[in-house]
């Protein structure tokens, strides 16, 4: 099920020389980023010119295995190894991410499409829209039935939410439905695509939906949103810590309280 993928835009042609639609692809380890990457690749090759930007902490793992599964020319797939956190890279200093995205971008022009996959993080880390224009958070059913409930800025703001994997449902004893009624519930009416890389017309969905987002951009009538801010979090210090929010309006800012 996904929430109404509107019909693609009339009107007005799309404006010329328009950059590449960055699109991120953020969520928990394992739920299927790296999949969801190769499989937009795979659908959309022939309808879009499309580069990826992986991100891991201290490998190339990720951009090997959509090197390895031959979706794209391996040279239209690039690694930033982050080093750090993976929030860091795709949130706090997207300097790496963004020097990245833009050689791609400068050596395969014209590009339609580029899919920047975050390393694997927990439920906090979500794209700077410094970095991309719109983002995809994934969870998968084998990660429990609950984590939709659990909310957090990506499950509740990003662009669009995947709950994965769902062939999966009956072996790990989650109700799919049900989990995608709560994710539905938490994102006030932002779409929720339930998916199976083995239920072809779950990915057609997908597909559909980020043509969609890609006219939207064309026709400049797609508005980057920030789905921050993180939860709040502890920073420990010397003899303690503390814990501080960032709220949307304000500088990141981490003064000891
Ligand atoms: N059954 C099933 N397995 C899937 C599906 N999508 C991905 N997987 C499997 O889930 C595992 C993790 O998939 P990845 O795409 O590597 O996940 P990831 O989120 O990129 O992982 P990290 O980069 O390590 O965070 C792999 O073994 C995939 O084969 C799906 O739709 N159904």
């Amino acid at each position: 099920m996904i929430s109404d993928v509107p019909e693609p835009l009339s009107g007005p042609a799309p404006r010329a020389g328009i950059r590449a639609l960055r699109l991120g692809v953020a969520g928990p380890v394992g739920t299927g980023k790296s999949s969801v990457i190769a499989t937009l690749c795979r659908q959309l090759a022939d309808r879009l010119n499309i580069g990826v930007i992986t991100n891991d902490i201290y490998t190339d793992e990720d951009a090997r295995f959509l090197r390895s599964a031959g979706v794209l020319p391996a040279e239209r797939i690039r690694a930033v190894e982050t080093g750090a956190c993976p929030h860091t890279a795709i949130r706090d200093d997207v300097t790496m991410n963004l020097i990245a995205v833009e050689d791609l971008e400068a050596d395969f022009a014209p590009l339609d499409l580029v899919l920047v996959e975050s390393g694997g993080d927990n439920l906090t880390a979500t794209f700077s829209p410094a970095l991309v224009d719109a983002q995809i958070f994934v969870l998968d059913v084998a990660g429990g039935g609950d984590v939709a409930r659990k909310g957090g800025p990506g499950i509740a703001r990003a662009d669009l939410l995947i709950v994965n994997k769902i062939d999966l449902g009956p072996h790990v004893d989650v109700d799919v439905e049900r989990m995608v009624a709560d994710a539905t519930a938490a994102r006030d009416g932002a779409p929720v695509l339930a998916l199976s890389r083995k239920r072809p017309d779950t990915v057609e969905r997908l597909c559909a939906w980020v043509l969609w987002l890609h006219q939207q951009h064309l026709h400049g009538q797609h508005v980057p949103t920030d789905p921050g801010p993180m939860a709040p979090h502890f920073h420990a210090m010397p003899g303690g810590g503390y814990v501080h929010a960032h709220d949307q309006d304000s500088e990141h800012e981490h003064t000891p309280r």
